[in-house]
């Protein structure tokens, strides 16, 4: 079937496309009040390349949203390194995040929601609007620019939560369990999109998902990631070409993958 393996080694390159962020033996503690410490991610050596779809998968509490964070400069690093390709990103704007629950303004239309980040970056007015405009149209909510997030239903909050997040152009999109909380016809409508969006943006997306067939249908590549403290035991490259649709999931190599995540992941 020719599914590669990669034992990682951290010098190995994943890819030929350039490295974006490489994490270098990063590792990190939480420290309680109380002065226990929980040792979420043992050494870990990952390559995030410009333009892929990577997605961790792992039992619960491994450290997926540790790692994803660590990635989006929110939680300092206990040790190892994190270097990006051109510098550190700057505060907010070259990091999309995406999380489980949309986290929308109510108050606030879907077009003020999606431009918010822009207003914060101070963007003219006029360039907000346009931007936040083109977002919503790539998402499939142009037609519900005035609505309020109450109006929408889960899986278009989370579009616009989509748009919110690639509206600044951020180097890499960082999602953690995006699509969890929706039901299933919904969650593949949304994988869909997602790879639509992907393919029109060419963004870089690092994915948290605790589904197995999730990962497979969108990723390049797969990390598995092992229980406490979190390491990633192994990274897969999916031999499923890059144009995915519904097709590829009655193709036996498909078959094969979900096959070898999940006995990975026992
Ligand atoms: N702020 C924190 N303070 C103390 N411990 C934390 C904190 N955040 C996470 N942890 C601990 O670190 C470990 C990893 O947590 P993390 O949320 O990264 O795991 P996860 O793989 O994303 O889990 P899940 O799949 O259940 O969302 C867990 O044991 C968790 O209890």
């Amino acid at each position: 079937m020719g599914h590669k393996v990669e034992k990682l080694k951290p010098a190995e390159k994943t890819s030929s496309l350039p490295v974006l962020v490489s994490a270098q033996a990063v590792t990190k503690i939480y420290r309680s009040r109380h002065g226990d410490s929980v040792e979420a991610l043992a050494p870990t050596t990952l390559d995030i390349h410009e333009g892929e779809f990577l997605s961790l998968i792992g039992p619960s509490g491994c450290g997926k949203s540790t790692l994803l964070r660590i990635l989006s400069g929110l939680e300092p690093l206990t040790g190892g390194t994190l270097t990006w390709r051109d510098g550190p990103p700057t505060a907010g704007s070259d990091v999309g995040f995406v999380f489980q629950e949309p986290v929308l303004l109510p108050w606030l239309s879907i077009l003020d929601n999606v431009r918010f980040p822009l207003d914060v970056f101070r963007a003219s007015r006029a360039e907000a609007n346009e931007r936040a405009r083109a977002m919503l149209a790539l998402v499939g909510l142009g037609a519900f620019e005035k609505s309020l997030p109450k109006e929408l239903s889960g899986g278009m909050r989370q579009r616009a939560a989509i748009a919110r997040a690639l509206v600044y152009s951020p180097r890499i999109v960082l999602m953690d369990e995006p699509f969890g909380a929706l039901d299933l016809l919904t969650r593949d409508r949304m994988n869909d999109e997602l790879l639509r969006i992907k393919a029109e943006t060419g963004s870089t997306i690092v994915f948290v998902t605790h589904s197995i067939e999730e990962a497979a249908y969108l990723s390049d590549r797969v990390a598995v990631m092992s229980a406490r403290p979190g390491r990633i035991s192994a990274i897969h490259h999916l031999d499923l070409g890059p144009q995915r649709s519904e097709a590829i999931k009655d193709d036996p190599r498909f078959y094969q993958w979900l096959s070898t995540l999940r006995k990975e992941l026992r």
